[in-house]
């Protein structure tokens, strides 16, 4: 046994499917981890497609070049001192797995497949993978190193069967993604782990965002008392070294913990960064009101893109308050992002004319304020196409809770960085961030939005004097009552019991109920709460449910 084993921690940003891209990137780090001298190269879960690959990995074709990039790979590392534990879906027999290769000297010497696959929430293991029966543990300069793969640290028996086999460190290969406390979760379940096994836990996360998903990252090692003794730095692609001594002293760098609402706004700068450079989209467009969640938004996609590559337009209707467009105007200039302002008027009378015989004897209602709102996404679609920016849709989780927003219309876009974001988090994260600029943001340094545009009542302007708590309660009210039917899955009868009036609660269960159309409609946002619209919360459109108290 050496005296220390020296681990390179790789804690890496691939792109789904990208093979070639995310073999590069494992190449590059091998060589870094080379010239560090490191014993083993450890990378996150399924590194070789990103994480999660869904039915990509399904493809035969798929699976034969990940098989051929491995190999390759595996070829490069012949008579170099430094070992990998590679996460690669990977065909035995007649299965797929969710697998760990231990690769060193030219060659695969030990195959680990992943045990428990997650099935639930955003998760779909089961539909890809088939699962490992048991645990080896690998003997490596001079230690016995039990491997898991992340859902398998969630469950005693993996950890335990490999103790019992002799494992003298856990190594943990992950691809687990970010919401609210999860880093914390993760370290409690790390601790339980180490606390029953005795063994220092070393804990590899991917980082960056997928499509909905987004990985914060936070890999960390814990030492065989429990302690975090390394952490890595949340939400940036990165290598630590570690060293364990042969007494099982430990060295690696210590990051800060990121968390509360700094957690949600780096998820979300890094989920829309992701998506925008991951589909080579120049930059994005954004319809700027004067109000509060196009101005967080607007600042999100400067922080996580610079403010060349957004563009702000201002679309007046004749219901547009000289307060909005001040504050608009507010915004991009302390943004310094290109502001333009292009007049819906026009095509408010160009449809009022054009319906003019077929409305006839009808009163103005619902359907001319949903047409102010489509001639909005109708010319923000024009100019995404026209110029090729990605249209950012900016509504909360509030309004896609209750169906307050108009199809086709403001819900145009290709994603959404508040879609996860209740309007009460919307108003602490603007206040939160013009009171700082969080570390690796590309935006100003001081404040991103005018302090009224925090202050003012908000309003869709679609109407004279139009105010959300005409048709709305109290948002302090909504929100609480949306994350007990949402996140909590409360009865009419728990809900109530918290303070709530029934008749509200019912109202609001209803048009959550009703909703459902519109979001299954809705553009992808990123993931920040337990119980995030899409794949995580799946209900049926049709549904003849409804509470009967
Ligand atoms: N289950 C179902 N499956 C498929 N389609 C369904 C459906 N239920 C209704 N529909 C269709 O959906 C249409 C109604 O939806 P839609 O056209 O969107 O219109 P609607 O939901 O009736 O109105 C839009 C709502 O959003 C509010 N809004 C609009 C714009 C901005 C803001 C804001 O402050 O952010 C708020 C506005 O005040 C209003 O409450 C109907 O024409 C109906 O046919
Ligand atoms: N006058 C406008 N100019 C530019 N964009 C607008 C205008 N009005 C609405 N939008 C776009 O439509 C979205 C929905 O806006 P609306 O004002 O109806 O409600 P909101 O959800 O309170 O949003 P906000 O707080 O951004 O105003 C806005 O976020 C913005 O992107
Ligand atoms: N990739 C996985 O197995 C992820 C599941 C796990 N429970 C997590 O979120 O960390």
């Amino acid at each position: 046994m050496t005296d220390t084993f020296s681990l390179a921690l790789a804690q890496l940003n691939p792109t789904v499917g990208a093979i070639r891209k995310n073999m590069a990137l494992l190449a590059m780090y091998y060589d870094r981890a080379l010239e560090q001298c490191a014993d083993l190269l450890v990378s996150p879960e399924l590194l070789t497609t990103g994480y999660p690959p869904e039915d990509l990995v399904l493809k035969p074709s798929f699976q034969d070049a990940v098989e051929d990039a491995v190999l390759a790979f595996v070829e490069t590392t012949r008579g170099k001192p430094t070992g990998v534990l590679l996460g690669t879906p990977w065909r035995v027999e007649e299965g797929l797995y969710n697998a760990a290769l231990f690769i060193f000297d030219g060659e695969i010497r030990q195959i680990v497949l992943k045990r428990h696959l997650p099935n639930y929430g955003v998760f779909d293991e089961m539909r890809l993978f088939s699962s490992g029966a048991e645990s080896a543990v690998i003997n490596f300069a001079g230690r016995k190193l039990g491997v898991m793969i992340c859902e398998d640290m969630w469950y005693d028996d993996v950890a335990a069967d490999l103790k019992l086999a002799g494992a003298e460190m856990l190594i943990v290969l992950n691809g687990s993604p970010f919401e609210g406390d999860k880093p914390f979760l993760r370290y409690d379940l790390a601790a339980e782990r180490v606390e029953h096994c005795h063994v220092p836990l070393v804990y590899v996360n991917q980082v960056g965002g997928q499509d909905e998903l987004v990985f914060d990252g936070a890999s960390f090692v814990m030492n065989s008392a429990g302690e975090r003794v390394c952490l890595m730095r949340h939400w940036r692609e990165e290598m630590a070294i570690v060293k364990i001594s042969k007494d099982n002293q430990i060295a690696g760098p210590l990051a800060h913990d990121s968390h509360g609402l700094e957690a949600l706004y780096q998820a979300m700068v890094l989920g829309l960064r992701d998506y925008v450079n991951k589909n080579g989209f120049p930059g994005v467009v954004l319809g700027l009101s004067g109000g509060i969640d196009s101005a967080l938004s607007a600042a999100v996609a400067v922080d996580a893109l610079g403010a060349k590559r957004v563009r702000c337009v201002m679309m007046p209707s004749p219901y547009t308050s000289q307060e909005s467009l001040d504050d608009a105007r507010g915004c991009a200039e302390m943004l310094g992002v290109e502001y333009e302002s292009v007049s819906i008027e026009p095509a408010m009378q160009a449809f009022e004319t054009m319906l003019a015989p077929i409305f006839s004897g009808k009163d103005k209602d619902i359907t001319e304020e949903n047409i102010q709102s489509r001639a909005r996404g109708l010319l923000l679609m024009a100019l995404s196409n026209k110029f090729g920016h990605m249209l950012l849709t900016t509504g909360n989780k509030s309004e896609m809770s209750v169906g307050y927003a108009t199809i086709y219309g403001d819900m145009c876009g290709g994603y959404s960085v508040l879609k996860d974001v209740y309007k009460m988090t919307v108003f602490a994260l603007c206040k939160w961030r013009n009171d700082q600029k969080p570390e690796g943001c590309l935006g100003p340094d001081g404040r991103v939005m005018p302090d009224n545009v925090i202050a003012k009542p908000p309003s869709a302007e679609l109407r004279p004097d139009q105010k959300d708590e005409d048709s709305l309660p109290p948002y302090e009210i909504l929100d609480d009552i949306l994350e007990c039917l949402i996140e909590k899955e409360y009865s009419l009868e728990d809900v109530v019991a918290c303070g709530h009036d029934a008749d509200v609660v019912r109202r609001i269960w209803k048009l959550l109920d009703r909703a459902e159309y519109k979001r299954r409609q809705a553009p992808p946002g990123v993931k920040l709460t337990s119980r995030a619209f899409g794949r995580d919360r799946r209900y049926p459109l049709t549904n003849g449910f409804t509470s009967l108290i």
